[in-house]
């Protein structure tokens, strides 16, 4: 007689529009801050993977970054990112901001969820905010557009409906057995967390002032032989000017960037860090393959 528990095992895709909510729920589900949350959209500029356990089910989760109109190269590199995760996927879950409705972005997104075969779930996120009438309208409406094989309302921050998605995940991934490690909550290496903690700090710290024209590299990682860390991180700006905002008068905000920035680096690693932030001018970074290869984002193919 077999004695041993059946293990599930699979991909979950999370998309949705910018700010629907994605990296507040896989926070909310992993229960560790993985994927930066900002009130500005598209923060999420890489897949960054998050893995939970329910019952004998193991979850990856693949936080995609936003979807939507691609104009410049890098955004376009982020959309095939993103809809290469979905079809890597055994799930994919669409995460709609009930508040805000169908827009066209959604529409987009669900016209182009058509084409793929893997289950399908909505998830119409901030029921917090929004009145039952609208949700019940809103699910129907979406309903009418696009079928899906289940519906779930939740609110990512306060975690309301999360436990039922979960379970119901849980249920239909795929028997195998698991991927990672029990305790393993992120197979992103700590480099480019720590590399998307330090940018969260530079874009609550400088607001519009440095909308997106700014990323941050871990060009350096060592282990100290007392246990702490010494990490080098550059921060690229596409202009001389902003140089100047990122450092401050007397280099007051970089500073408080750095402070901010050490404090979580170090929770994260359970080590005491030494963090050397550096700012370099580099015009066309966004145009740059090599940089966004570097952010875990795909090359994508110019059309002619
Ligand atoms: N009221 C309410 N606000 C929420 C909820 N979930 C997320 N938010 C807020 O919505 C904003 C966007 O959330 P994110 O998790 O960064 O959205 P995202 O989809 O990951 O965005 P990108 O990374 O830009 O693609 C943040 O200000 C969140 O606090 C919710 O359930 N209720």
């Amino acid at each position: 007689m077999n004695e041993i528990s059946e293990t599930r095992c699979g991909f979950v895709a999370l998309i949705g529009a910018p700010n629907a909510g994605k990296s507040t729920l896989m926070n909310a589900i992993v229960g560790a801050k993985l994927s930066i949350v900002t009130h500005k959209v598209q923060t999420t500029r890489a897949i960054v993977r998050g893995i939970a356990l329910s019952g004998t089910t193991q979850l990856i989760f693949v936080d995609t970054p936003g979807i939507f109109q691609p104009r410049r190269r890098l955004d376009r590199a982020m959309v095939t990112t993103a809809w290469g995760g979905a079809a890597d996927a055994d799930a994919i879950c669409l995460l709609v901001d009930a508040q805000r409705g169908l827009d066209e972005g959604n529409e987009a997104i669900l016209a182009k969820l058509a084409d793929t075969r893997q289950t399908k779930i909505l998830i119409l996120n901030k029921i917090d905010a929004v009145k039952r009438e609208t949700l019940l309208d809103l699910a129907a409406r979406i309903d009418a557009k696009q079928k899906f094989d289940a519906t779930f309302m939740i609110s990512a921050l306060t975690g309301n409906g999360v436990e039922d998605l979960l379970n119901h995940l849980a249920g239909i991934m795929p028997i195998g057995p698991w991927l990672y490690p029990e305790d393993q909550i992120s197979d992103a290496p700590l480099r480019s967390l720590a590399a998307e903690i330090t940018r969260e700090k530079l874009f609550l710290r400088l607001h519009d002032e440095l909308p997106y024209e700014s990323t941050v590299e871990t060009t350096d990682w060592k282990s100290m032989s007392d246990g702490s860390a010494r990490i080098e991180q550059t921060i690229y700006v596409t202009r001389e000017g902003q140089k100047k905002i990122v450092i401050g008068k007397g280099g007051e905000t970089i500073k408080a960037i750095s402070m901010a920035a050490r404090k979580e680096i170090s929770a994260m690693a359970e080590a005491p860090v030494h963090l050397f932030l550096f700012v370099k001018v580099r015009e066309n970074w966004s145009d740059d393959p090599e940089r966004y290869r570097e952010m875990g984002l795909e090359f994508p193919v110019e059309k002619r």
